[in-house]
């Protein structure tokens, strides 16, 4: 199966390289060509647009960062639109909100293409070893001749309905994570000012009701202020922007979530954006100091 993959960072990277090892002939596109170079190495084939990887793929996938990156990519000049027609299947993975979905969905489809949203749960390591949670919604035929890909970039695949869901859904799942992880780093700098040690935490966590792997994965690096990225801080703040902008729609009250993004901004203004999601925890501290 040849598939086109647009987008070749720490997501698209991995996921591409997954296809390729799995036996799948994959054209590469990214912003910044030289990321191509890795990915070339390992028998990937590169489009010089978009527009160039779709003319020769049947299917072509996206990662891309946020809402603007997913809709220039598709609209501008050299974009997927310019060589979408019938028999063309277009599937974004990207996490954005569901009007930007339905927005590439009415595009894509009005020139005759198929077009399936699949953004997933899961980071770098799972991304890595094939183990994400695919969240399609969309056409489901395209969905069905995905599955051999999604098989093998992920260890479940849900299809949820009409596009929109599959954005929503992944909203919702990143907006509690978020939360989690705020509350997960007061309470490890409350530990620590408070005279425990905070390895001691991490080993009574894991043993009790909100034992999760996110603490496991990330509190030992967070101890060590490691936040060398999986998930970019300023992706996970654009993600409970997003969440928060559908708590509106729905008139849906998300003080906990609220209070969260405020983390992550204040975070991005410390110059943290491109660190993992979890040095908002440097926040607590900063807030602490400034006290
Ligand atoms: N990292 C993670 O753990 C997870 C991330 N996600 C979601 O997946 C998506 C990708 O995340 P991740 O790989 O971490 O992000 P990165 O920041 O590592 O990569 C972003 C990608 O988007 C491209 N891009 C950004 N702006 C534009 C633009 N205007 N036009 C074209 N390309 C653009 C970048 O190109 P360039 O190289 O040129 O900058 C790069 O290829 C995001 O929506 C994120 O929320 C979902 C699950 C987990
Ligand atoms: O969107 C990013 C999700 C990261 C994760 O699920 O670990």
């Amino acid at each position: 199966m040849e598939v086109g993959f647009l987008g070749l960072g720490i997501m698209g990277k991995a996921m591409s390289m997954n296809l390729l090892k799995n036996g799948f002939k994959v054209t590469v596109w990214n912003r910044t060509l030289s990321k191509c170079t890795e990915l070339m190495a390992h028998g990937a084939s590169v489009g010089e647009t978009p527009a160039e990887v779709v003319k020769k793929c049947k299917i072509t996938i996206a990662m891309l960062s946020d809402p603007a990156a997913a809709v220039s990519v598709v609209f501008e000049k050299d974009g997927v639109l310019e060589q979408t027609w019938s028999g063309k299947g277009y599937i974004d993975m990207s996490t954005v909100d569901a009007e930007t979905s339905c927005k590439i969905s009415e595009a894509i489809t009005s020139k005759g293409g198929q077009f399936l949203e699949a953004p997933v749960s899961g980071s770098k390591q799972p991304a890595e070893t094939g183990q994400l949670v695919i969240l399609a919604a969309g056409d489901k035929a395209l969905y069905e001749q995905a599955i051999p890909a999604f098989n093998v970039l992920g260890k479940k695949s849900f299809f949820l309905g009409q596009v929109g869901n599959g954005a929503k859904m992944k909203l919702v799942v990143n907006m509690i994570m978020g939360s989690m992880m705020n509350a997960f780093s007061e309470g490890l700098v409350l530990a620590e000012r408070s005279g425990l040690n905070p390895h001691s935490l991490l080993d009574v966590l894991d043993l009790g009701a909100i034992a999760n792997p996110m603490f496991k994965g990330k509190g030992p690096a967070m101890l060590q202020l490691n936040y060398s990225p999986a998930f970019p801080l300023k992706h996970q703040q654009k993600d409970m922007r997003l969440a928060l902008a559908l708590g509106d729609e729905n008139a849906v009250s998300m003080p906990v979530a609220a209070v969260a993004n405020e983390a992550f901004k204040k975070a991005r203004s410390m110059g943290l954006g491109d660190l993992d999601f979890s040095a908002v925890v440097e926040t607590v501290k900063d807030l602490k100091h400034s006290s």
